[in-house]
């Protein structure tokens, strides 16, 4: 799936949660929202609530089962890394979360999947509302051919939202750690920005509207190093406000960044989710172990 950057999956990413809703009245899904916090009381310390529950989630392409009875947990303002060898089901998993995978005609879910508590695949959710607050950021920086301001208010506008668009630009623009460098040219075009540039452009755009999770698919594989790093530095940054769940094959940059990783492996079976310095140092499964370690994947 990484590798499919086409013009077919930029449509696709323009209702996919990045702001670009292509459905600007139907705004009536309602999903339970549990936002209360709990404090553990003998650490004092604040426990995180889960925003996203996998239970027994199986995916099918047809005949293809790509991920098979994963069941996870997790938890909000963290990162949580999906790794694992090409083909295991990362993707797939990702896009199960904001329902993505309705757009591809071959794939079938089953199992449970939960927002804040609420079955993002009942009946009554509309996924169009739903990638409202689960925004997506891709491998390849897709800014739409229009100027960096009107790249930030797309989904905005798409989605008949008021509010002051200034001060949203500049939030988002500095959110994304790139106000500094472009609130000079807001009337340029995304296009004319550097690669890096480009997907910090994506990542405002994605958080614009503001969502409470944002869903990362290899953000950084198509970058060189100096924009890896900064991408990097903004999903640590990231995360204390939003719930950031990536895919990556890099396996220094998970260790780097997240706060869990889960590892999938072929088959698509999720055979480890854990902290992810448990999951690097002293994992609990030999194939883990052996992925991790290079051994195999
Ligand atoms: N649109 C699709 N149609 C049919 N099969 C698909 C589709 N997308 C993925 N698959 C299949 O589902 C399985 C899991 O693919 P997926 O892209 O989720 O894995 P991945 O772990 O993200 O891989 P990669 O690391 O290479 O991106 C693979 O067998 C893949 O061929």
């Amino acid at each position: 799936m990484s590798q499919q950057n086409t013009d077919e999956q930029t449509t696709s990413e323009q209702d996919a949660g990045d702001g670009g809703s292509p459905d600007p009245t139907d705004d009536e899904m309602l999903i339970q929202t549990d936002v209360s916090e709990s404090v553990d009381e003998t650490s004092g310390t604040r426990r995180r609530e889960t925003v996203v529950r996998a239970e027994h989630v199986d995916v099918w392409y047809d005949d293809n089962q790509a991920l098979s009875d994963i069941t996870m947990e997790i938890p909000e303002q963290s990162v949580t890394a999906m790794v694992g060898p090409s083909g295991c089901g990362k993707s797939t998993f990702l896009r199960c979360i904001n329902r993505m995978n309705d757009l591809i005609d071959s794939a079938r879910v089953e199992g449970d999947l939960y927002l804040r508590g609420k079955n993002v695949y009942d009946d009554d959710v509309d996924p169009v509302a739903l990638r409202r607050r689960v925004g997506m950021v891709f491998q390849k920086p897709n800014p739409f051919p229009k100027s960096i301001y009107d790249n930030v208010t797309y989904g905005l506008e798409i989605q008949d939202k008021g509010g002051d668009y200034d001060e949203i630009v500049e939030r988002s623009l500095k959110r994304a750690a790139l106000w500094d460098e472009v609130n000079d040219q807001l009337d340029e075009s995304g296009l004319e920005l550097s690669g890096g540039q480009q997907q910090r452009l994506c990542i405002a755009r994605a958080i614009a509207p503001d969502p409470e999770v944002l869903l990362m698919d290899e953000p950084a594989s198509a970058l060189d190093p100096v924009a890896t790093s900064q991408i990097e530095d903004l999903i640590e940054e990231l995360a204390r406000d939003y719930t950031v769940v990536i895919v990556t094959h890099n396996m220094q940059q998970a260790a780097r960044i997240s706060d869990q990783t889960a590892v999938f492996l072929t088959g698509g079976e999720l055979v480890e989710f854990d902290d992810t310095q448990k999951i690097f140092e002293n994992p609990e499964s030999q194939r883990v172990e052996d992925y991790i370690t290079g051994k195999f994947g």
